[in-house]
């Protein structure tokens, strides 16, 4: 039989590409199946040396996004650059689809949920329409509560009338008791980017009862909450979506084939000169902006803190770092700021002591498998909850509190809890950092477990290989030829 031949679209950027990429390169190593992972011209063009290597069994294709010769940033907004990527996006992947059909045609299309478009154009071809979630399963559930009507979230001036915010109906469905600011942001009345929350609220709201969706996470981590959406949906964790190394194996170079700017390379030969777990790592992902004054306040907490740490400022927010403050500790050694990190490899350094992160899903899933204790800041979309989960339910990170009057973290907050992870001092509200370190390696066990031969991850993904072995996209054309309903192929 021809291999399964899947076609995997993630949106185009590269909190998406990474793990969808990784999925990619997981779903080809198992036999019988082919991958082509979907990214925009602009991005095939101007990617990092060039090229995207997905790796073995995994072949590149381009498509438009609206923006071939500047992607996003040239867009007049990011609603305005979703409004294109939506049609031009549609129209170039079906141009793909159907060129392809009479030679390996594609078996199915596994989608971003972030780039609906891309299943519409897979069930108007007749393909399974696979959903992937790039974020955790308790993320995704609260949109689709919310969605349903399931779950009502407070507007904000009734939950300031109320004592506490707590939103006690997430309870119902294996989520934890969230309040109001610690809800994904797309689900607030007082948000900016009004049309992003509608689009991320709806993101499942083409998937049916028998549609797989599969998530970047694994059992252990979130069992209860994918245990309420598998009676949504076929739902699946077939994560983490990180190339870790396997157990006991040499660390090597870790990638994953998608850096859209290239990493520096003096992040290595400056953490080779750090004793054991005494480096703060700090990153905020590849799209926040810190703004002027968080950025000072942050730089100031690091300092205080004492530890030496690698500071992540993409170019796009240079402007912002108060080098005066900076320039003695970079001078002696003791920080080093860069506008890219090879970031898998610097959590694997035995240097790196901790990782204060955005919390972003892939970073949270990162510091999991690599076991560096996090140290939270959550800003906005997805990751006050995933602090909220790292920090209370999975017990592998300290939260730092935002100061309200301020708006921002400030400066003793960023050090008392830098301080708190590095030192395994006791944190006087929590009584819990001690432990946070050995949570962390914990955890890092059972992330590399799931993923392993034989693990609950590799187990839903055999489950998954399985389905497209069964000639899933020849079952769904046939049944289209015949003129019959587009009903899904048994599953
Ligand atoms: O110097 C760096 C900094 C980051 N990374 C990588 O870039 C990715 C960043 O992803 P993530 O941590 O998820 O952050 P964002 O780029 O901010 O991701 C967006 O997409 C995620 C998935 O939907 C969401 O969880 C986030 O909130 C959203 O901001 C990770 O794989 C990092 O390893 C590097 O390789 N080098």
């Amino acid at each position: 039989m021809a291999p399964a031949h899947v076609l995997v679209v993630p949106y185009p950027s590269q909190g998406h590409m990474n793990p969808m990429v990784q999925f990619a390169r997981k779903l080809a190593s198992k036999d019988g199946v082919a991958g082509t992972v979907v990214t925009t011209r602009f991005i095939a063009r101007t990617t990092a040396g060039g090229r995207l290597d997905a790796g073995p069994g995994v072949r590149v294709e381009a498509i438009s996004d609206g923006h071939d010769e500047g992607g996003v940033e040239s867009a007049a907004s990011l609603e305005a650059y979703l409004a294109t990527l939506d049609a031009a996006g549609a129209a170039s992947l079906a141009a793909l689809v159907a060129a392809e059909a009479s030679a390996s045609s594609f078996t199915c299309v596994v989608y971003d949920t972030f780039a609906p478009w891309a299943g519409r154009v897979a069930r108007e071809a007749g393909l399974p329409a696979v959903a992937f979630s790039t974020q955790s399963c308790a993320v995704s559930a609260v949109y689709h509560y919310v969605h349903e009507g399931k779950l009502a979230v407070p507007p904000r001036a009734e939950a300031e009338a109320e004592a506490a915010e707590v939103v006690r109906s997430a309870a119902l469905a294996g989520l934890p008791e969230m309040e109001r600011w610690e809800l994904p942001s797309f689900v607030l009345d007082d948000v900016p980017y009004p049309t992003l929350a509608v689009f991320a609220v709806g993101q499942f709201a083409d998937t049916g009862k028998d549609d797989w969706v599969l998530f970047n996470s694994f059992d252990e981590l979130e069992s209860e909450v994918l245990a309420g959406l598998s009676t949504q949906w076929k739902a699946r964790a077939i994560g983490p979506c990180v190339p870790l190394p396997a157990a006991g194996g040499a660390a090597g170079s870790l990638t994953y084939g998608a850096n859209l700017i290239d990493p520096e390379d003096t992040c290595m030969p400056w953490l080779d000169t750090k004793p054991p777990r005494s480096v703060a790592y700090v990153s905020f992902g590849s799209f926040a902006s810190l703004g002027a004054e968080q950025t000072e306040e942050l730089a100031r907490g690091l300092l205080a803190s004492g530890k030496p740490f690698l500071w992540v400022v993409r170019a796009t927010e240079e402007s912002r770092l108060p080098r005066h403050l900076l320039d003695a500790a970079t001078a002696s050694g003791d920080a080093l700021v860069v506008r890219w990190s090879p970031q898998l490899d610097v959590l694997a350094h035995q240097a790196t002591g901790c990782f204060v992160t955005h919390c972003g899903w892939n970073s949270t899933l990162e510091a999991l498998g690599f076991g560096v204790p996090m140290v939270a800041l959550p800003l906005w979309t997805d990751q006050p909850t995933n602090a909220l989960l790292v920090d209370r339910a999975w017990g592998a990170g300290v939260r730092a509190r935002r100061d309200d009057a301020a708006g921002m973290f400030l400066r003793g907050e960023i050090e008392r809890c830098v301080r708190a992870v590095m030192d395994g001092r006791e944190d006087e509200e929590q009584g819990r950092a001690a432990r946070v370190r050995d949570e962390a390696r914990r955890w890092s066990g059972l992330a590399r477990a799931a993923v392993a031969p034989g693990g609950s991850s590799d187990r839903s993904l055999d489950e998954f290989v399985d389905f497209l072995r069964g000639g899933a996209g020849e079952k769904w054309k046939a049944l289209v030829r015949e003129g019959s309903e587009a009903a899904p192929p048994e599953m």
